[in-house]
């Protein structure tokens, strides 16, 4: 394992989604992302994790093609889904690209129902038998949220938190996506909450669904993920196995929270890879642990 290494899967022709050597800025002050690579492979959670600041969601911005709505651009690198590029282009290519984006803070329709948030989930999709798979995606996400399917006349901005992100989920669901961009779904939701959100991001995935997962609750992104990167001020500071990852020192004692067993002998120390040892100076910055 490697901070500089460039992808934490295979690197085997068949990934979903690729980042490569990308650069996001705002304005010209702040540079976000820097020189990232990243790769989803198909069937994979993939989990990007880090601090407040680490440039995590400028990433998914990136992908999704919603940078510009946030003063954003990408300066350099290179995003590709299967075979198509999606380097600066619009929000409406990545959903054509089956690139679908749930934002921080759920932000769903309050004053519109359920049903009318999922229908609003669907406004990108083309192609032949619209009617027959709207239907078939209502269903789908019927199924994997019960609850939303008991309060489909409920105006939105009635249910709790986590019955927002199950809607949030589920309003991209309906778009088809084959990449899900998750941001932050645990944040701020009850512990219960969290684990019936993990259970569908797992059951999501077994559907077919690549799932690139931005945390800052490491615990649960790492038990969900099959690899993992970690961002530091705009870099990729850690990339590796998530298993692998949950194991180290400086994973265990910055972003899980636990005191270390052992003084100083991070894997990556053992690795001969000094810039993923933490400097003496560096605060700990402990991040939200997941308790069940
Ligand atoms: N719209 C914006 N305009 C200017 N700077 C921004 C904007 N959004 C983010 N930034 C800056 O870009 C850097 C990365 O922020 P980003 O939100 O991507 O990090 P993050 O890892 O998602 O953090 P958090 O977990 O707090 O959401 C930070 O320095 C942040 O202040």
């Amino acid at each position: 394992m490697s901070a500089t290494a460039e992808s934490a899967s295979s690197g085997d022709d068949s990934a979903l989604l690729r980042l490569r050597d990308l650069d996001v800025t705002y304005g010209r002050a702040v540079r976000a992302v820097r020189a990232v690579s990243i790769e989803v492979p198909h069937g994979a959670v993939v989990a990007v994790l880090g601090a407040n600041g680490a440039g995590k969601t400028s990433l998914l911005r990136a992908v999704s093609g919603t940078l510009p709505l946030h003063g954003g651009t990408v300066d350099g690198g290179r995003i590709t889904v299967e075979e198509t590029a999606l380097t600066g282009r619009d929000p409406a290519a990545a959903v054509r690209a089956g690139v679908v984006q749930v934002p921080e803070g759920r932000r769903v329709f309050a004053g519109l129902t359920v049903a009318e948030n999922l229908r609003a989930g669907t406004l990108g999709l083309r192609g032949s038998g619209r009617a027959a798979r709207i239907s078939t995606a209502l269903d789908r996400v019927f199924a994997l949220f019960p609850v939303l399917a008991d309060r489909r006349g409920q105006r939105a901005g009635l249910l709790s938190g986590g019955e927002q992100q199950m809607l949030a989920i589920g309003r991209a669901l309906m778009a088809e996506p084959r990449l899900l961009l998750l941001d932050e779904p645990s944040l701020g939701l009850a512990p219960r909450m969290v684990s019936l959100i993990a259970e569908v991001i797992t059951e999501i995935n077994r559907q077919g669904v690549g799932v690139l997962l931005v945390e800052q609750n490491a615990a649960t992104a790492l038990r969900l993920a099959r690899h993992a990167y970690v961002l530091d001020v705009g870099r990729v500071r850690l990339a590796g196995p998530a298993a692998r990852l949950a194991a180290t020192d400086e994973v265990r004692r910055l972003y899980l929270g636990e005191a270390p067993e052992a003084p100083e002998s991070s894997e990556a120390a053992e690795a001969g890879d000094e810039s993923a040892s933490p400097a003496p100076d560096r605060p700990v910055r402990t991040l939200r642990r997941w308790r069940r």
